[in-house]
């Protein structure tokens, strides 16, 4: 903190004698600055930036614990809160959550830009720590719902704000991979979720444990909030420019002082009528969302690639795990499942690698034609598993088609992992400043809404149409996806998020994007030989 606070003196100083802002070039002047704003891009490194948003993605990873070890509490409950849970009980447990989730995802998009984005996951750290410890002593239904609905507003707070602030905070070119941190954390949670119910299912009033340990990682992150700078973004928006210099120094560490002032310079042209922007209502911000061609255009990719990550069935699969493969036969099915989240994380550590470098589209194009071939096999290896029709028969003998279900819902979950798990996460990189904390509340929206959707009709699906058909249905939805994503998906990797709302003034930007992109890597190659 005091390192990045004399820093800033440091900057100001040298750049605009004592005065902080009064010698700020105003929009025109900034333009015509003669050091080229993106050269900075190339000037990033060092750890702070790693550790900044790993800090931030401890949301995430309480975002992925949470709403996963649910599953092994129910089961651990049994009559500890007065009798055992019925159906319709353990429905409301599992479903206030998400509804929770979605009231906190609203809440922050409200709260973003008027109290900027590091205030708003302290408070979201809070709610966690209020909603771990609530169900760790609940003793009745009503305490354990209402510590789940808590829980669930810090999860949908965390899920939204995670994501936008380190996407704010990263060099345009690992900004990708910065973001892909958080869904690696949201996976790692599964895990360790999965691994905790593994652990603690055989010991008496363990789900005690399980629900009350999420507590220390929300501390945590409740402590590293005083200490993570403000995004350089939310501070230009809020006119703070002697503390986003600072901030952006710390992110550019090699760029020269007179290239961090051309950076924040740049970013504030973007507010041009700045005090106008700071003057619009939320009202306001919707509508410019919804009636201004590109925002419509931006808002409609970045919602429908996180439609199609939830519509393709994927939470089916790591909710629902343990019955599936207790379905087709495997005799330890909780064990088993496991395998389902481990395939998540580590294909999400492909997706950290590459995401940057090979890009979003890429990326996802060529790993989703994977998840409707996987779910057709899937579909034709359960129809010879005898399952009753209503799926509560004797377990089935272990066959060759269980392996052959085993097998391709992994192929799936990978084929998920490596894009379509994480890149609509960063999809609030579509939306300019202005719109960016609604747009990414809408997309975090469309998440919540259709993943209660998918979660709570996977077992009728599956009674109604059979395993099979459930499967063909999802098989469907997939293929439609990978196909969408191909037709209105635009590359925006290594684009500063200033330069991404040009795309979607051109269609949905592919091609534009793509035109762009090829410029892009021509004008780098020259740079590199005329260097060498
Ligand atoms: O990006 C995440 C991740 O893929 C999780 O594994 C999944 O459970 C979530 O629904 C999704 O939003």
């Amino acid at each position: 903190m005091n390192n990045l606070q004399s820093d800033a003196e440091l900057s100001v100083s040298l750049l605009s004698g004592d005065d902080g802002n009064a010698e700020w070039p105003c929009p025109d002047e900034a333009r015509m600055t003669n050091v080229d704003s993106d050269e900075i891009e190339d000037k990033y490194g060092g750890v702070f930036i790693w550790l900044v948003a790993c800090s931030a993605a401890v949301g995430g990873l309480l975002f992925g614990y949470d709403s996963t070890v649910i599953a092994g509490v129910l089961v651990m409950i049994k009559d500890d809160l007065g009798a055992v849970l019925s159906p319709s009980q353990q429905e409301l447990i599992t479903s206030i959550a998400s509804i929770g989730a979605f009231i906190g995802a609203f809440c922050a998009g409200l709260l973003l830009d008027r109290l900027g984005r590091t205030s708003v996951i302290g408070l979201g750290a809070l709610v966690f720590t209020i909603g771990s410890i609530q169900q760790a002593i609940a003793t009745t239904v009503s305490a354990i719902t209402l510590g789940r609905f808590t829980i669930g507003l810090g999860i949908g707070e965390a899920a939204m704000v995670a994501p936008l602030y380190i996407a704010e905070i990263s060099p345009a070119k690992l900004r990708g991979s910065l973001v892909t941190i958080d869904t690696l954390a949201i996976t790692a949670g599964q895990c360790i979720a999965g691994a905790v119910n593994i652990f603690l299912q055989d010991i008496r009033s363990g789900w005690r444990v399980a629900v009350g340990v999420a507590a220390i990682p929300s501390i945590l992150l409740l402590g590293l909030c005083f200490v993570i700078p403000e995004s350089p973004r939310s501070l230009i928006y809020r006119n703070r420019l002697d503390q986003a210099m600072a901030v952006t120094a710390k992110i550019y560490p090699s760029a020269t002082a007179e290239q961090v002032r051309s950076k924040v310079a740049t970013i504030h042209t973007q507010f041009e009528d700045g005090s106008e922007l700071r003057k619009l209502t939320t009202w306001d911000q919707l509508r410019m969302l919804f009636t201004n061609g590109p925002n419509l255009r931006a808002l409609t990719v970045a919602c429908g690639l996180m439609a199609i990550q939830q519509l393709s069935g994927s939470n089916s699969i790591f909710y629902y795990g343990p019955v599936l493969l207790g379905l087709v036969g495997f005799p330890n099915p909780i064990a088993v499942a496991f395998i389902m989240a481990l395939t998540n994380f580590v294909f999400t550590i492909f997706a950290l690698k590459y995401i940057d470098t090979v890009g979003r589209r890429k990326l996802l194009v060529n790993s989703m034609w994977g998840m409707p071939v996987a779910l057709t096999v899937a579909a034709i290896g359960i129809r010879s598993i005898p399952i009753s029709r209503d799926l509560d028969g004797a377990v089935p003998n272990l066959t060759v088609n269980s392996w052959i279900v085993l097998f391709s819902i992994a192929f799936f979950v990978a084929s998920y992992a490596i894009a379509l798990g994480n890149v609509p996460w960063q999809c609030n990189e579509l939306f300019p400043m202005e719109v960016r904390a609604l747009g990414t509340m809408m997309l975090t929206l469309t998440n919540w809404s259709l993943n209660a959707v998918v979660s709570s009709s996977y077992l009728t699906l599956m009674r109604t149409y059979t395993p099979s058909g459930a499967f063909a249905i999802y098989a469907c939805i997939t293929l439609v996806g990978w196909i969408t994503v191909i037709s209105c998906y635009p590359e925006v990797s290594g684009l500063p998020l200033e330069e991404i709302k040009e795309l979607f003034k051109h269609g949905f930007g592919v091609k534009y994007s793509l035109k762009l992109q090829k410029a892009r890597a021509t004008s780098e190659n020259n740079s590199s030989c005329r260097g060498t």
